[in-house]
């Protein structure tokens, strides 16, 4: 029935996400960062990216919030990208929901596969709606941060980029990624139908450099569900809501 033994795991052939959550496993554990080229295909990636700029269009991306301190830097900084949050069911946007579904899919069973390595340290049931953010381009960056540095719950970030034809060298706009440990960085160029996942906390600091052409990406945070219940009760004892958005 298209399986194979191999290495005691079943290889299902059947199961196009079975590879893709093998490769997502053994990088997240070895590296904390795992990169997937190709993942929708060209004909579908433009689908979505085509949704995601009808939506910048229709003007309904807020300016780039001002976030104090991201990193715990002590310094303040202006985040020049403008977001939306979507859960991927709001009209004209089909194919972004199927992206999302197709995410999740990935990251629930790579988070239930037997011998998932630190993926399995995580219990992963809830994420947050999608950030859809576009960098406008004029010299626009983010500075060097962590996305969870205080436990908010938040444990896996996954984002997929959207830019046709991206050149660093033209257009700048590198992710890099400082992962803890090691003097080693990770250069990530936001390329067109590129999925990145890496570990939300302090093991990641990562910064945008600067934009000069129009960069889009959608990201989703994958909550552990301990963590995440935690930082809810601590927040409402405390009475205030943890960073992520809901
Ligand atoms: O676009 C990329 O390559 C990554 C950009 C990035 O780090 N965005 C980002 C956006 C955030 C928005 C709200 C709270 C925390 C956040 C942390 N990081
Ligand atoms: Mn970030």
């Amino acid at each position: 029935k298209g399986t194979a033994v191999m290495n005691n795991c079943y290889l299902d052939n059947n199961d196009p996400y079975h590879e893709i959550c093998l490769r997502v496993i053994r990088d997240m554990t070895t590296y904390g960062v795992c990169v997937l080229d190709n993942f929708l295909g060209r004909d579908r990636g433009l689908l979505v990216r085509n949704e995601v700029l009808e939506m910048y269009r229709s003007g309904i991306f807020t300016a780039g919030q001002l976030v104090s301190d991201p990193g715990g830097t002590g310094a303040q900084s202006i985040r020049s990208d403008r977001i939306t949050w979507m859960t991927g069911r709001e009209p004209h946007c089909h194919n972004i929901g199927t992206l999302i579904n197709q995410v999740d899919s990935i990251v629930i069973r790579a988070n239930k596969m037997p011998d998932n390595g630190r993926m399995g340290d995580y219990i992963i049931n809830t994420r947050t709606k999608a950030m859809v953010a576009c960098y406008p381009g004029s010299g626009s960056n983010y500075v060097k941060h962590v996305d969870n540095p205080n436990k908010d719950g938040r444990c896996i970030t996954a984002i997929y980029y959207l830019n046709l034809d991206w050149d660093v060298r033209r257009c700048g706009g590198l992710l890099r990624v400082f992962p803890e440990g090691t003097d080693k960085v990770a250069n990530i160029e936001p390329i067109f139908d590129r999925m990145l996942f890496f570990w939300s906390d302090r093991r990641n600091p990562h910064e945008v450099q600067p934009a000069f052409d129009t960069r889009y990406a959608i990201t989703l945070w994958y909550f552990d569900a301990q963590e995440r219940e935690e930082a809810i009760r601590l927040y409402q004892t405390r009475g205030s809501q943890p960073s992520s958005s809901k």
